[in-house]
């Protein structure tokens, strides 16, 4: 946030609301990753993820034909506290494995979301699809650290990064054989992570600053995107006929995490949606 948005916000709500709850999420984070390169310094968690088997190829997975369902683990948010207890997150992956995903999405910040990196390594060892980090990075000390628990694809959102760090940690992620998922959730952000070089990026309907919620976000977003970026809508899916109304404004994949952590069977939840999406009437993306 530039320091003149910054002072508007304060105007208008009064310097005590004037930290988003991105900018909350983020000192912690901060926090929290400082506290770990005290424990596991620079140097040996690259030689960790320099020892790591190489990662999958996750842009050539989500441009496969049919609306690729990305699926995720995730206890708690901050929008609606908890939301499951997920005690063996490899098992819950295996069953979004075994529905169908494309993908999986691994939440590892611990304080709103309930992650951790070890729920990602252990989803990494139960399934063979790619794997997604899904945290506020804002260092490579974070790539790094995906990468040695067996990433294959990392999040960035352009919300929460200056222009020059966002450019740095995506050429790191790819330096390092992974994707970076660039999430987005207006069009100057949209133009930011085009110009930083983006492949796969992902069109949040969750304003993370607000928690709101608005699904026309992507189908405002998405027509204005290279037909050779994989467009991913991220939010709001719960159930077929969301993702076929992404999928009708050009969504390659759909990310989702509420809607399924909190269904009694998540295979059969993520079957429904892999099923839609693969549905001859379900509009798929002009190439
Ligand atoms: O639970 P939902 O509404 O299906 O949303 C999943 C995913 O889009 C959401 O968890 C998310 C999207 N971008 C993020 C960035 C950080 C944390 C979380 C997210």
């Amino acid at each position: 946030m530039t320091a003149e948005h910054a002072h508007a916000e304060g105007d208008e709500a009064g310097p005590a609301a004037s930290a988003s709850v991105l900018d909350e999420i983020l000192a912690g984070v901060r926090e929290d990753v400082a506290r770990r390169q005290e424990q596991v310094p620079l140097e040996r968690i690259r030689e960790l993820a320099a020892a790591a088997p190489p990662p999958l190829d996750a842009y050539a997975a989500l441009r496969r034909p049919g609306v690729a369902v990305i699926a995720e683990v995730k206890r708690s948010s901050p929008s609606k506290g908890k939301l499951a207890e997920i005690a063996d997150p490899a098992d819950l992956a295996g069953e979004y494995a075994a529905g169908g995903a494309r993908a999986i999405s691994v939440l590892t910040e611990g304080r709103w979301f309930g992650g951790s990196l070890d729920d990602l390594a252990a989803v990494r060892a139960a399934v063979g699809v790619p794997v997604l980090r899904k945290d506020f990075v804002v260092s490579s000390y974070q790539v790094h650290e995906a990468r040695a628990h067996g990433a294959d694809l990392v999040l960035l959102i352009v919300a929460a990064l200056e222009q020059n760090a966002l450019v740095g940690l995506l050429e790191r992620i790819e330096s390092l054989g992974m994707t970076a998922l660039v999430e987005v959730h207006d069009e100057e952000e949209a133009d930011r992570a085009l110009e930083a070089g983006a492949q796969v990026i992902g069109v949040n309907a969750r304003d993370l600053r607000t928690l709101e919620v608005d699904r026309s976000v992507f189908e405002r977003i998405a027509p204005g995107l290279p037909s050779s970026v994989v467009k991913i809508a991220e939010s709001g899916v719960r159930g077929p006929h969301d993702l076929i109304r992404y999928a009708s404004a050009g969504a390659d994949a759909v990310l989702v995490g509420e809607g399924l952590v909190t269904q009694k069977s998540p295979r059969e939840a993520v079957a429904e949606l892999v099923n839609a999406g693969n549905h001859p009437a379900t509009p798929r993306p002009v190439r």
